[in-house]
């Protein structure tokens, strides 16, 4: 991230207290992406630093529920790209009951996942594997 983007999310974001993680770890620090994906200016500034970093023949973006979305979204306002979004869970009724991923998604295609934050990589781990073995990259 560059310089004066990363300190504006840290003077946005950063906090220090002690915080339980989604993996069960206990941390001194926790960025609340919810403090800088709702600050339009600073949403529009990540979507075009994501834009840039994107790699060639990247087809669609996805983002998992729920602090990623607005970063997929806005990402793909910049680019003119699709998104998908990507439940923890299973939607259990509806027209789209027993599926996880909402929007359109084609086996083979080039996704790109925008996470907000990583600390294990357990979270965003989950759907690049299920989409590794129906065929997309
Ligand atoms: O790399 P990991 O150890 O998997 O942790 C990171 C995940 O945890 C946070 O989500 P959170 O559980 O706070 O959920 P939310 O987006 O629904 O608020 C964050 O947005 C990542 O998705
Ligand atoms: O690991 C997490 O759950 C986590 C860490 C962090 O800094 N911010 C957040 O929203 N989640």
């Amino acid at each position: 991230m560059e310089g004066s983007l990363a300190s504006r999310v840290r003077d946005a974001a950063l906090l220090e207290g002690d915080f339980v993680l989604s993996s069960g770890r206990r941390s001194r620090f926790y960025v609340d992406k919810y403090l800088f994906s709702t600050e339009p200016g600073l949403l529009r500034d990540l979507a075009r630093g994501l834009a840039r970093k994107l790699p060639e023949g990247t087809a669609k973006l996805a983002g998992v529920e729920l602090g990623a979305v607005p970063l997929a979204a806005a990402t793909a306002l910049e680019t003119g790209l699709p998104y998908v979004i990507v439940r923890k869970e299973a939607k259990g009724h509806g027209a789209n009951a027993g599926r996880a991923v909402e929007g359109r998604l084609e086996a083979g295609e080039g996704v790109v996942l925008v996470e907000d934050v990583v600390t294990t990589g357990r979270r965003s781990s989950g759907p690049r594997r299920s989409w590794r073995a129906r065929g997309s990259r």
